[in-house]
């Protein structure tokens, strides 16, 4: 059921609770009843909800939170890596670290995220992660849901050692999907990219939306900051805009792979597709005292939005 906006009570805008595991998770919400779930537990949004209280992101039915990794599914946030490079733990340590509400953070240059509903986290470095990846951090991390029911994500991440120091990062964005054979995405065909199944072989995409008949685990390079993923049976067209973030990984892992896997249930695959803003390829540089900033947005537009063949200006992106 919506809200209406004339009787909003702006105390409703964020609530903290305590999820299953004692874990504080924060509920954002807007007016028109769209709704957001975060938790300290890795950053991690664990849910988005349109107005009508349909579910957005993929989450895995075998979600038990017993595990201290990382759930299988809303965005993890990987960093400071995406991947593995020499680290042990894949995709960084930020997923699974406990992250702290940051009470007064710097002010965001117009964010664009000021709204009613956000949380602002923080993650420092700790003399655990020091051991493999020697480097003083802030990462400061804003979740916002939008007035218009878009749900933003804003990283900055300082260095606040002496030395410099480099990372990859990614946001590992489940969208959930009717069928993953009945989705395309728009806005990589042409572009270059590195095929982590082929030992991140190089290929050039064709000039046709990408569809999805096998397993897919790619970095698309240089991508533009607007790409599209059409849900033809939903009738639903996720927008995915960036900033800071060239790269984009495609993941699905497919019925083998996912069968492989502890945290998949039976058939989940098809309901799923990651399509993560990221920064892989070529790392950001960061001197000390140097901030970086990483942003996304997802928003939902109705397929009928953008009829036939989906021209990304012709949702006026
Ligand atoms: O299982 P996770 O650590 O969450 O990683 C899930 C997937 O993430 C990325 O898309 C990688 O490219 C895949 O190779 C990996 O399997």
């Amino acid at each position: 059921m919506g809200h209406s906006a004339a009787v909003w009570d702006c105390r409703e805008a964020v609530k903290i609770s305590k999820d299953s595991h004692g874990i504080d998770q924060i509920l954002l919400r807007n007016p028109q009843g769209a709704s957001a779930r975060v938790s300290l537990h890795g950053g991690q949004v664990t849910s988005w909800k349109n107005e009508l209280g349909e579910e957005l992101l993929f989450t895995s039915n075998k979600v038990t939170g017993k595990s201290p990794k990382a759930m299988r599914g809303g965005i993890p946030i990987c960093f400071p890596q995406f991947g593995n490079c020499g680290s042990p733990e894949l995709h960084g340590f930020a997923r699974n670290k406990m992250w702290k509400f940051d009470d007064n953070p710097p002010p965001l240059p117009t964010s664009g995220s000021d709204g009613i509903s956000f949380v602002d986290l923080l993650l420092k470095s700790s003399e655990e992660d020091m051991k493999y990846w020697p480097h003083g951090f802030e990462f400061r991390l804003r979740v916002a849901l939008l007035l218009n029911g878009d749900l933003m994500l804003i990283s900055r991440v300082r260095n606040v050692n002496s030395k410099p120091f480099s990372f990859s990062f990614a946001y590992h964005t489940y969208l959930l999907v009717s069928d993953i054979s009945e989705v395309r995405i728009e806005g990589l065909e042409t572009l270059d990219y590195l095929d982590y199944l082929s030992q991140k072989e190089r290929f050039t995409e064709q000039g046709d939306a990408i569809t999805f008949e096998s397993e897919v685990d790619r970095v698309y390079l240089s991508s533009p900051n607007v790409i599209a993923v059409l849900d033809h049976e939903r009738k639903r067209t996720y927008v995915v805009r960036k900033e800071g973030l060239p790269d984009v990984a495609v993941w699905n892992p497919w019925e083998r792979k996912s069968k492989s896997m502890m945290d998949f249930g039976d058939e989940e695959y098809k309901e799923m597709l990651c399509v993560d803003g990221a920064l892989i390829e070529r790392p950001i540089n960061l001197k000390p005292g140097e901030e970086w900033t990483g942003r996304l947005q997802l928003s939902v537009v109705p397929s009928s939005f953008c009829s036939e063949r989906l021209g990304l200006d012709r949702i006026g992106l």
